[in-house]
């Protein structure tokens, strides 16, 4: 039997849970500090044992996923490297930032115990063991660290548990990986994150900001919603690369504001054509770091019964929503609808069966 071990069953770690949990041969065992914690992660079935005893959690495990947030995970680490563990054991984690554990870790080495660095590169700006989605790392790219000292047998040994997730292995540096993540995961965060503020702060004298801030608004700034303490973490750790980030962002704004100020129309339209140039070559619809949108609106005209409607019709053709959402609808106005799904698939077969039945639909 192998077993693995998960010290913090939230989001990530649940997912990978639920991704391992009545595999052929494989036993997953949860940690969290609290309680009650550990109770509702094996009411909700996503682990077969839990236990707030790193001790009876970490004890036989074959393979050790750290899923805490960012700034725990050298504390776990270290704790970890103090007990008895079982000979041959990997412990990896899944934080968003490489460096500095690899590094911590290559520090603290343990004979006959393997460090090994991972990040899948998929998520959402939701978190908690009840947001936990067995299909989360599908197809999704998801790194590891291994360094000279990561003997090939532990890496295989890795790679191998790991196709339970069915996301794709990629082998990067770690210092390589901050760099890059930094620029397209960590620096989008801050960007939506200032910009929601910047509209916050202009809604506070005209409410009218917020009223027209619909759609493509909501869309590219969902990230800003995302969870403050992780994001705190993972910006502090990654902060030297993020500096050098936000230096370049200003370098980018200041270029944009000289062509507005200057009417330089021909700067303007070089600067879109080279960012399209290399948007368009981008992978279409893979599932990248940052989450895709596959929202849907419909339009709903004020009358009793109609989201049981719509959502009846779905769930009578399979069609699985991941989220609802009503936009108030008022005497002068049809409500909006958002129907959210987790892939194209869903979404476009959505989109033809509400088309069908007539209803006013718009990505
Ligand atoms: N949320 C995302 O989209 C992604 C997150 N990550 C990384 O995964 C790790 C976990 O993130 P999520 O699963 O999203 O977070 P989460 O909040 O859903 O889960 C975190 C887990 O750590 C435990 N935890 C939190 N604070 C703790 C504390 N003070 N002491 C002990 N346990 C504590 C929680 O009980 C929970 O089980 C982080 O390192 C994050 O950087 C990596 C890829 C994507
Ligand atoms: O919500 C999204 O789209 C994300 O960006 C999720 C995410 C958060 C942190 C990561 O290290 C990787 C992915």
């Amino acid at each position: 039997m192998i077993k693995v071990a998960i010290f913090g069953v939230g989001l990530m770690g649940g997912s990978l849970a639920l991704c391992l949990k009545d595999k052929p041969g494989i036993r997953v065992a949860g940690h969290s500090n609290r309680p009650s914690q550990v109770e509702k992660y094996v009411s909700l079935g996503v682990v077969d044992e839990a236990s707030t005893s790193m001790q009876e959690v970490a004890e036989d495990a074959d393979f050790i996923f750290l899923c805490v947030p960012v700034s725990l995970l050298e504390p776990y680490l270290d704790e970890l490297l103090q007990m008895r563990l079982k000979p041959g054991c990997i412990i990896t984690d899944v934080g968003s930032t490489k460096a500095t554990i690899v590094k911590h870790a290559r520090k603290r080495a343990v004979p006959g115990i393997h460090f090994i660095g991972g990040h899948p590169m998929t998520g959402s700006e939701r978190s908690g063991v009840e947001v936990a989605d067995y299909n989360l790392y599908e197809n999704a790219f998801y790194v590891l660290t291994p360094d000279e000292s990561t003997p090939e047998e532990a890496y295989n040994k890795l790679t191998d548990l790991l196709q339970y997730t069915r996301a794709q292995i990629v082998r990067v540096d770690a210092e390589q990986h901050d760099e890059i993540v930094g620029a397209i995961s960590h620096l989008p965060h801050m960007i939506a994150v200032a910009l929601v503020n910047q509209i916050a702060g202009y809604n506070e004298k005209d409410g009218l900001y917020q009223s027209l801030a619909a759609g493509g608004f909501r869309d590219i700034t969902r990230i800003a919603s995302s969870h403050p303490d992780m994001w705190r973490d993972i910006l502090l750790n990654n902060r030297s690369v993020m500096l050098k980030l936000m230096r370049d962002w200003n370098a980018e704004i200041a270029k944009l504001t000289a062509l507005v100020e200057n009417g330089d129309g021909d700067g303007i339209v070089r600067e879109f054509e080279r960012a399209g140039a290399f948007r368009n070559q981008l992978p279409e619809r893979k599932k990248g770091v940052l989450t895709s949108v596959y929202d849907v609106y419909v339009d709903i005209p004020d009358h009793p019964g109609i989201i049981g409607q719509i959502a009846t019709l779905l769930g009578n053709h399979r069609i699985n929503l991941s989220n609802l959402h009503i936009s108030e609808s008022r005497a002068d106005v049809p409500g909006v609808l958002r129907l959210s799904f987790r892939n194209e698939v869903d979404m476009d077969a959505s989109i033809k069966l509400l088309k069908q039945h007539s209803y006013a639909v718009q990505l």
